[in-house]
C-alpha cells in the first residue's frame, strides 16, 4: 500500500513538473491576461459555467476584450470585443487562426475531420468550399431554389397548418413550431441536397419524404452519442478503453448514415443516367439536386469527387444547415410572440406590399424591409451560433499585440459583442426599429462570422427565413399558449437552442381564407 502511495505521489509530481515544462513555454511569451491559477491536466476549464458565453463575457469582464485560458493541455484566446473580432478575421491573422481544433469525440462523425466545418485551412478544404459556394449554394443557385424546393415545401406546411386549424374547435392549431420548423428545415436541405420527394401527403402531422425521415431518425441517433464523447477530448482513456461503449454505438450510427447517403448517391447516379439514355445529353445543372451536381463534377474529375467526397459534403451540410435555420426562425417567432405589436406590423407590411391574393415569393421580399430587421434583430439577440466554431493558430502570430502560441484556440464571443453596451443601446432589449432606415449602419455583428470560414449558407439561410417567417405571418395569426411570456431561457452547447421548445397558437388570417383552400 505504502508503495502505491509513493507511486502517485511521484506521478503526481511528475505531471505537474511535466505540466510546467509543457507550458511553461508560454512565460517567456506575452500571452493576454487571464486567470493565473490552472489546475494540472485541466487547466481552466473548471472555470468554465454554463452557458459558455456567459461565463467568457464575465472573464472578459474581468480580464478585457483578449483573454488567455488553457483548457486542458490548450493554450486559448478568448476574443469578447468588435474592434479585435475585426482585427481576428482581416489580412494575414485571419489565414493564421484560420485552421480548426481537432477534437477525437467528432473524428467519428466527420469523415476524419475532411469535411468543411473541421477541415485545416488548405487545398481540400479549399476545394470542399469552393464546390459548396460556387455550385450549391451560389445567389444564383440559392433563387433557383427558392422557386422549386423551398416554396414547395413551405405550400405544405401551410396546407397542413389550414388543415391543424380548421379541425379545431375555434379554429386555432396548437402548433409544436419548433418540430416543425426542424422539419421544414430538414426537408428542405434534403430535397436541394437529392429530391426524393415526389409525393406530398396530407398527413395533418408530419410532412418529410421517406428519405427525410430517415436520415433525421440517424442524425438523431448520432449527436447524443457525439455528446457523450465530448468526454473523450479531456480523459482519452475512456475513448481507448470504450468504458461505455460509445465508440461502438456511434460507428454503428455512422455506418448507417454513411450508407443511407451512398444509397442516395446511387439513386441519383440511376436518374442521371436514365435522363442521359431519354434526352441523349445530361440535364441542365439547374435542374439538377446537389448530389447530381455534384455527379457531374465526378465525370470531369473523378479523382476529386469521389463519392466519399460527396457523402462528406451532403452530411456536412444537412449538419451545418438544419438546426442552425430552425433555430433561429424558432427564437424569430418566440421573439414576436412576446413582442405582438411588432408582429402585427410585420404583418400590415406584408398586407401592404403582397396582399392576400397569393402567397409571398422571393420577389417580394426586398419590398418587406421591416421583416427583414426582425431576422437581423433575432440574428443579434440569438446568433445561432453564439460563439462562431472554434477556430486555431496554424503559426505563433499576435493579437492584440499579445502573443499568441501555434495551436492554440481561438473563441469569438459573438453573443457578448452583438449585446455590447458601447455599439448598442438597450442591447438586451428586441427592437427591429434599430435596423430601419439604416439606423444601424457602422454597427458590427458577426452572426454568420466573418473572413475566410464565414459561413458560405448565409444566402440560403436568409432566403428560407425571410420566405417562411413571411409566409407563417401573411397566412396565419400566431398567439401565446396561456397567459404568460414565452420563456427566453437558452440551452447550452454550440449551437444556442430554445431550452423550452416553442409551441403556439395558429389561426388562418380572414383575408387568406381564399388562397389556403386552394394552396
Ligand atoms: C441562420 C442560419 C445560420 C447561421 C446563423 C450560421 C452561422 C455560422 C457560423 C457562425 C459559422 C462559423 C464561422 C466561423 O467559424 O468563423 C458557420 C459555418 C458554416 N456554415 Fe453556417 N450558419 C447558418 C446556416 C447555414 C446553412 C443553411 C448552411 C449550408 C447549407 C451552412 C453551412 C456552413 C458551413 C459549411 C460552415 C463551415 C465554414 C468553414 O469552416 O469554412 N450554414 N455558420
Amino acid at each position: 500500500m505504502e508503495r502505491f502511495y509513493y507511486l502517485a505521489a511521484v506521478t503526481f509530481v511528475l505531471l505537474v513538473l511535466l505540466h510546467h515544462l509543457l507550458m511553461g513555454r508560454g512565460r517567456r511569451r506575452r500571452l493576454p491576461p487571464g486567470p493565473r491559477f490552472a489546475l494540472p491536466i485541466l487547466g481552466h476549464l473548471p472555470l468554465l459555467k454554463k452557458p459558455l458565453h456567459a461565463s467568457l463575457a464575465d472573464l472578459a469582464a474581468r480580464y478585457g476584450p483578449a483573454v488567455h485560458l488553457r483548457l486542458g493541455s490548450r493554450h486559448a484566446v478568448v476574443i469578447g470585443s468588435a474592434g479585435l473580432a475585426k482585427e481576428c478575421f482581416s489580412g494575414d491573422l485571419d489565414i493564421a487562426i484560420a485552421n480548426r481544433p481537432h477534437f477525437p469525440s467528432v473524428r467519428e462523425a466527420s469523415f476524419d475531420y475532411s469535411v468543411i466545418t473541421l477541415a485545416n485551412y488548405g487545398a481540400p478544404w479549399r476545394t470542399m468550399r469552393r464546390v459548396a459556394t460556387v455550385h450549391l449554394l451560389s445567389a444564383h443557385r440559392v433563387n433557383i431554389m427558392s422557386d422549386n424546393v423551398i416554396s414547395r415545401e413551405l405550400r405544405a406546411m401551410v396546407r397542413r397548418l389550414a388543415r391543424a386549424s380548421a379541425a379545431t374547435p375555434g379554429g386555432a392549431a396548437r402548433v409544436e413550431l419548433k418540430r416543425r420548423l426542424f422539419e421544414l428545415s430538414h426537408s428542405v436541405l434534403m430535397e436541394i441536397m437529392a429530391q426524393t420527394r415526389n409525393t406530398y401527403s396530407d398527413d395533418a402531422d408530419e410532412d418529410m419524404s421517406k428519405e427525410a425521415r430517415e436520415m433525421k431518425d440517424i442524425v438523431e441517433a448520432i449527436v447524443p452519442l457525439v455528446g457523450v464523447a465530448n468526454i473523450w477530448d479531456y480523459m482519452p482513456l475512456l475513448r481507448w478503453f470504450d468504458v461505455y461503449g460509445v465508440k461502438k454505438q456511434l460507428r454503428d450510427a455512422v455506418n448507417r448514415r454513411n450508407t443511407f447517403i451512398y444509397k442516395m448517391i446511387d439513386a441519383e447516379k440511376e436518374k442521371l443516367k436514365q435522363l442521359e439514355r431519354k434526352n441523349g445529353k445530361d440535364d441542365s445543372d439547374e435542374k439538377k439536386s446537389m448530389i447530381g451536381v455534384m455527379l457531374s463534377l465526378q465525370k470531369t474529375e473523378p479523382d476529386v469527387y469521389t463519392d466519399t467526397f460527396i457523402s462528406a459534403l451532403v452530411a456536412n451540410l444537412l449538419g451545418a444547415g438544419t438546426e442552425t435555420t430552425s433555430t433561429t426562425m424558432e427564437w424569430t417567432m418566440a421573439l414576436l410572440l412576446n413582442h405582438p405589436n411588432a408582429l402585427k406590423k410585420a404583418q400590415e407590411e406584408i398586407d401592404l406590399n403582397v396582399g392576400g391574393g397569393r402567397l409571398l415569393d422571393k420577389n417580394d421580399l426586398p419590398h418587406l424591409p421591416y421583416l427583414h430587421c426582425i431576422i437581423t434583430e433575432t440574428l443579434r439577440l440569438y446568433p445561432a451560433a453564439p460563439m462562431l466554431l472554434p477556430h486555431e493558430a496554424s503559426t505563433d502570430c499576435k493579437i492584440h499585440g499579445y502573443d499568441v502560441p501555434a495551436g492554440s484556440m481561438v473563441l469569438v464571443n459573438a453573443h457578448a459583442i452583438h449585446r455590447d453596451p458601447a455599439t448598442w443601446e438597450d442591447p438586451e432589449e428586441f427592437r427591429p426599429e434599430r435596423f430601419e432606415h439604416g439606423g444601424a449602419e457602422g454597427k458590427f455583428m458577426m452572426p454568420f462570422g466573418m473572413g475566410r470560414r464565414k459561413c458560405p449558407g448565409e444566402n440560403l439561410a436568409m432566403r428560407t427565413m425571410g420566405l417562411v417567417l413571411g409566409v407563417l405571418l401573411q397566412c396565419f395569426d400566431w398567439s401565446r399558449i396561456g397567459d404568460g411570456e414565452v420563456d427566453m431561457a437558452t440551452a447550452t452547447g454550440t449551437i444556442m437552442f430554445k431550452a423550452v421548445p416553442l409551441e403556439a397558437l395558429c389561426k388562418p388570417r380572414a383575408n387568406m381564407s381564399t388562397i389556403l383552400k386552394k394552396i
